[in-house]
């Protein structure tokens, strides 16, 4: 039964394209958190608008965020856009709901938990190593983020799909690029368009994880694999009733594509642009080093790093959270509502897309003090942060799963690039643009100059 409520004030735009081409441009021209805050002042905090096919709501600002991160499966579900739907495909757990995702995230998150993961160390620090050693040493001039997108689709693959350098790698990275372009786009599946670019990548890529799959089972059933030697495995080790695997085969796929992308671009984002904050801010880069220096020196030569030096990284997290809230890789989401919702006096109906960002609570001055500067003192303490301001991890049931995976490999390649490299920006226009994600002008050419060797 519907309510008398009105449905919120805006515009729903052309049909299908909607406002999709504005924000999409505004995104292109980092001009997105001005483009919401017109609708703002026009509107006030809770619009409609039109995004990527469907009639949404647009919402924002602490209890917009507790409403959306809190409320359950029967108020809201985790729909994605028609796009991210298609690529990703519909059994991932952003499409999953109540007991599916539960199913399928406590599967995920027997291997992403810190337990399980602090055994890693040292192999994403082997990664770390082999990687400055091809691509930053002997070399005056990196593009910054080409390269932490090698790095990081590198440690996916390796710890994650125990998949070693080689053609199969290089296959799949050509595939996942080509796929990723797709993912904020307008689902229009026609030959020259992106989407369709997109979801042909999206195939080949399924079609090699199932190959991938199929030798991981061999290799699990004839005991020839231990159950924790990378994701893909462990997925496969995990039973539900009559022994049989708990996730089916396309969950498994769906899933993996999921963590390459959830996994790869957010981590290099991130790693990219604390590069710039260090090049752009010579006391944080040194207070960095100083606290790098302290627990390389507390090390034998040649040790590799343990979990509890990354415990020790404080100061160094501080800057990767503070880079987090500033340029957040993640814009924002979706949610869909399940019913009819009555939200902030207006009537949401049921069907409709809800759009939540992440920028507009980061840049709240009555929670950060001069939102605008750059300083990590902002996560001096963490504790006295109130709930759903801080939101680059998300929130709730499916607040990121991945975030210590993120924090053990952007600790160690910031590690050895501190400890090896000075460098300094070499655009004189230091710009960046959302793609959806955070994009630095050229991909951020650095000169590089080696203090010691690797
Ligand atoms: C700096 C790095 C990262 C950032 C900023 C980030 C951000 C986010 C955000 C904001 C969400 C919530 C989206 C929503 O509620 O709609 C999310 C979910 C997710 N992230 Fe991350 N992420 C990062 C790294 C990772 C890594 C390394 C992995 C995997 C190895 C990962 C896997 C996932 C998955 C699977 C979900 C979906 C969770 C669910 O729906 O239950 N993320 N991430």
């Amino acid at each position: 039964r519907r309510t008398s409520k009105r449905v919120p004030p805006g515009s729903l735009g052309l049909p299908i394209i909607g406002q999709s081409l504005g924000l999409l441009r505004a995104m292109r021209a980092n001009t997105a958190e001005k483009w919401l805050e017109e609708k703002v002042q026009k509107y006030g905090p809770i619009s409609k608008l039109s995004l990527f096919g469907k009639p949404t709501v647009f919402i924002y600002g602490q209890a917009a965020n507790k409403f959306l991160f809190t409320s359950d499966g029967t108020v809201l579900s985790n729909a994605q856009t028609q796009s991210i739907k298609m690529i990703l495909g519909d059994r991932c757990l952003l499409e999953l709901n109540g007991e599916d995702h539960k199913r399928v995230r406590a599967a995920l998150v027997s291997f992403l938990k810190p337990e399980s993961l602090k055994l890693y160390v040292g192999k994403m620090e082997e990664e770390v190593r082999i990687h400055l050693q091809k691509h930053w040493k002997d070399n005056q001039i990196v593009k910054v983020l080409p390269l932490m997108k090698t790095l990081t689709f590198d440690i996916v693959c390796s710890l994650l799909f125990g998949l070693e350098c080689g053609t199969r790698r290089d296959q799949m990275v050509h595939c996942f690029e080509r796929m990723m372009e797709g993912m904020w786009s307008i689902p229009i599946n026609l030959p020259f368009t992106r989407f369709n670019r997109s979801l042909k990548a999206s195939t080949d890529l399924r079609k090699m994880l199932q190959q991938i799959l199929c030798e991981k089972r061999y290799a699990f059933e004839h005991n020839s694999a231990s159950s924790h030697q990378d994701l893909i495995t462990c997925l496969l080790s995990i039973r539900g009733e009559n022994n049989k695997e708990l996730l089916s085969e396309k969950e498994m796929i769906h899933n993996i594509t999921l963590i390459m992308a959830a996994g790869h671009d957010t981590s290099s984002i991130l790693i990219t642009f604390m590069i710039r904050v260090l090049a752009n801010h010579p006391n944080i880069y040194a207070s960095v080093l100083k606290e790098q220096e302290e627990i390389a020196q507390s090390k034998l030569p040649g040790e590799s790093l343990t979990w509890e030096d990354l415990g020790k990284m404080k100061y160094t997290w501080r800057v990767a959270m503070e880079t987090l809230r500033m340029v957040p890789p993640v814009f924002g989401g979706f949610r869909q509502a399940v019913k009819d919702i009555e939200y902030g006096g207006y009537l949401i109906p049921k069907g409709w897309q809800i759009f939540w960002v992440t920028a507009k609570t980061h840049m709240d001055s009555s929670i950060f003090q001069e939102p605008e500067k750059f300083d990590p003192a902002h996560f001096e303490n963490q504790a006295t942060l109130p709930p759903y301001n801080y939101i680059a991890f998300g929130g709730g049931a499916r607040v990121c799963p991945g975030y210590e995976f993120a924090k053990i490999e952007t600790l160690v390649t910031i590690h050895y690039l501190v400890r090896h490299f000075t460098w300094k920006l070499c655009c004189i226009e230091d710009t960046f643009s959302r793609d959806p994600m955070p994009t630095p002008n050229q991909g951020l050419p650095i000169q590089i100059i080696p203090k010691k060797p690797l």
